[in-house]
């Protein structure tokens, strides 16, 4: 009886990322090698790809959470910090490069209208003012979408702006590139499943969302000063509605250097979870490019020195 009629095929890692084929983000996720020889699966949007891994239809999802010049990805970050129960993996940062494709026979003069995602369009905002102001500027689940449609229409002056492996995929032609309005124009995706924390590797990070107690004034720097006085550097910190409390009603996503195993980090999050009442965990894991200062090398002998003291002196006195 061979191997394959006795044990079950191991069956391969299944990724969910934002499709079709051609993305940034598919992009990203190809620069992870141990995720080479995953299933890929495109999906049409964020929620897609995050529901997919609630319902264990994929084992990791593959989204944009950051960019250079937009900022936050707010859709992905609200997903996460509200609609989900998910945990962060991983994060990978790349370089973007944004180009205008049309069919053949449309040149820049021709194009009376860009079809992308809001998150692209955005970071080539100047641009399109500048060098298209007529154009109409039309939504697209993704850039990759947005060729895919422009290749199907074959319509000429409809263009999308998209990444330049785009055009093969799409069989169009780049009439523009390099078009951002800001040079070192990057982007910060995460890797995410429904469960499980990456050891530390010692330049981690930690996402979380704090909660504000509405009833108390100064919400804000008594939540900073748990980061502060146990020297935690936070890489970001924003402020997001909680749609559901009304105007001005806020929680702010945190992340921060440092793992959950650090006992700095975890006493953060303690303390925090008592003073402000919720804190919604979002993940501990690898800092992209080693980024994410060590908060265990010393922090973590001196607690459990402290640890330790605090024990016997409980001893000693009997409780
Ligand atoms: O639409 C895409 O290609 C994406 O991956 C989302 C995106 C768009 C613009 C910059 C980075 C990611």
């Amino acid at each position: 009886m061979s191997q394959s009629e006795t044990e079950p095929r191991p069956t391969s890692t299944r990724v969910g990322f934002l499709g079709p084929f051609g993305t940034f983000t598919q992009q990203a996720l190809q620069t992870l090698d141990d995720l080479r020889d995953a299933e890929h699966q495109p999906y049409r949007t964020v929620p897609d790809i995050l529901d997919a891994v609630e319902a264990g239809e994929v084992d990791l999802g593959f989204v944009p959470i950051e960019n250079s010049i937009e900022g936050m990805v707010n859709f992905t970050q609200d997903a996460l910090a509200f609609d989900y129960h998910l945990v962060i993996q991983r994060e990978v940062v790349i370089d973007i490069e944004h180009c205008l494709l049309a069919a053949d026979g449309t040149t820049l003069d021709d194009v009376v209208e860009v079809r992308s995602i809001a998150v692209a369009t955005a970071q080539c905002r100047q641009y399109l003012r500048t060098k298209l102001p007529d154009a109409e500027i039309v939504a697209a689940n993704s850039t990759a979408d947005a060729a895919r449609t422009v290749s199907e229409l074959g319509a000429p002056g409809v263009a999308a702006l998209a990444p330049r492996v785009a055009a093969d995929v799409y069989g169009l032609n780049i009439i523009a590139s390099d078009i951002a309005d800001h040079a070192g124009n990057q982007t910060r995706f995460v890797l995410v499943a429904k469960s499980g924390v990456p050891a530390p590797t010692g330049h981690d990070r930690t996402a979380v969302v704090v909660y504000q107690r509405s009833d108390e004034p100064g919400s804000l720097i008594s939540i900073l000063q748990e980061f502060a006085a146990r020297r935690i550097n936070l890489s970001n910190l924003f402020s997001r509605p909680t749609k559901n409390g009304g105007l001005g009603d806020y929680c702010f996503i945190m992340y921060a250097d440092g793992h959950i195993a650090d006992e700095l980090v975890a006493d953060t999050l303690r303390s925090l979870h008592a003073k402000q009442g919720k804190v919604k965990f979002l993940g501990s894991y690898p800092a992209a490019g080693g980024e994410g200062h060590s908060v265990r090398e010393h922090a973590d002998g001196r607690w459990r020195d402290a640890d330790t003291w605090l024990a016997d002196l409980r001893d000693q006195i009997g409780n």
